[in-house]
């Protein structure tokens, strides 16, 4: 889920719940609140909690709610989880701290904290080509023994590597898989689904690709992602992913405003070309009968 600002770059609740609505009627079975899209590393604890907070008035019950909570101390990210906790969130979820080079029992530390500190369920966010941190099977191995961790959320690109996290995890251990564009290769190599950045502008379409490969429509599903793949393609060439994402949202009258620098913001010199991306995901969706 996109975070929401109003037109001076403040979190924006109203903005929030208004989003969070949105979602709830596309067919997904939850948000993953306050991560990459959701642009949690560029907020205050603050403005997390928030965003979290709008999110838990408008729809909980209704979606489960995982909250990214790792900041770059860990002291703020184990707020960040009593928080989620007190919100009556679902689950909490972790990238490394950054900027350091951390050890990796650092890293081990910095989750541990988070995990003692609540009786919530922990997802490992493992995104290694932002992150620069590679989460090894021997320390997912040490994570998954523990009841409280679920999952992991897989961002990097081997579908390999997620196939090996899953043997390693076993049959209860979640795998969502990360990269969009491959969406159908993550859940043919393991993954239970997936959490995406892309996903918010067109959720429905990652539902039906889901159905898709749950019916073992091989030949539908793998047609329904490159044609998903050729909007994403577009998505990334603007000046930031979640600006044109925004952008796309509101010319379906649901403002976010723009996302927050250094994450550039996508101007009206960009609203054609838009335009004729959003027809093409709606004309997709509408296709595809959702
Ligand atoms: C690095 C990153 O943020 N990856 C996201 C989550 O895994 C993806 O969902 C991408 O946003 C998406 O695949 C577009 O490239
Ligand atoms: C992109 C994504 O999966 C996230 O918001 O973390």
């Amino acid at each position: 889920m996109y975070s929401a600002y109003d037109d001076s770059g403040n979190v924006d609740s109203e903005r929030v719940k208004q989003l969070a609505r949105y979602y709830a009627g596309t067919g997904v079975k939850g948000l993953y609140v306050g991560g990459s899209s959701g642009e949690g590393m560029l907020q205050t604890a603050e403005e997390r909690m928030q965003v979290l907070h709008a999110v838990m008035e408008e729809v909980k019950g209704e979606l489960k709610i995982l909250v990214h909570v790792g900041a770059n101390s860990t002291r703020e990210s184990v707020e960040l989880a009593k928080h989620a906790e007190l919100s009556g969130a679902d689950a909490i979820s972790a990238v490394p701290s950054i900027y350091y080079r951390l050890s990796e029992k650092a890293v081990e530390t910095h989750w541990q904290k988070m995990i003692d500190a609540v009786s919530l369920p922990f997802i490992i966010y493992n995104t290694p080509q932002t992150t620069g941190f590679h989460l090894s099977m021997p320390l997912l191995e040490r994570m998954a023994k523990q009841d409280q961790v679920i999952g992991v959320k897989m961002s990097g690109e081997s579908t390999f590597e997620l196939q090996q996290f899953k043997e390693a995890g076993g049959d209860d251990f979640l795998v969502f898989n990360g990269p969009d564009e491959q969406f159908l290769g993550g859940r043919a190599m393991g993954a239970d689904g997936g959490i995406g950045g892309t996903y918010g502008v067109m959720p429905e379409l990652f539902c039906v690709l889901d159905r898709f490969f749950s019916e073992n429509k091989l030949d539908e599903a793998k047609a329904l992602q490159f044609r998903i793949n050729r909007i994403i393609k577009k998505l990334l060439g603007y000046p930031s992913l979640y600006g044109a994402c925004k952008s796309i949202l509101s010319l379906r009258g649901i403002e976010t405003g723009q996302p927050r620098l250094p994450l550039l913001p996508v101007g009206e010199e960009f609203r054609a070309s838009l335009l004729e991306l959003n027809r093409e995901i709606q004309d997709l969706t509408a296709e595809m009968g959702a």
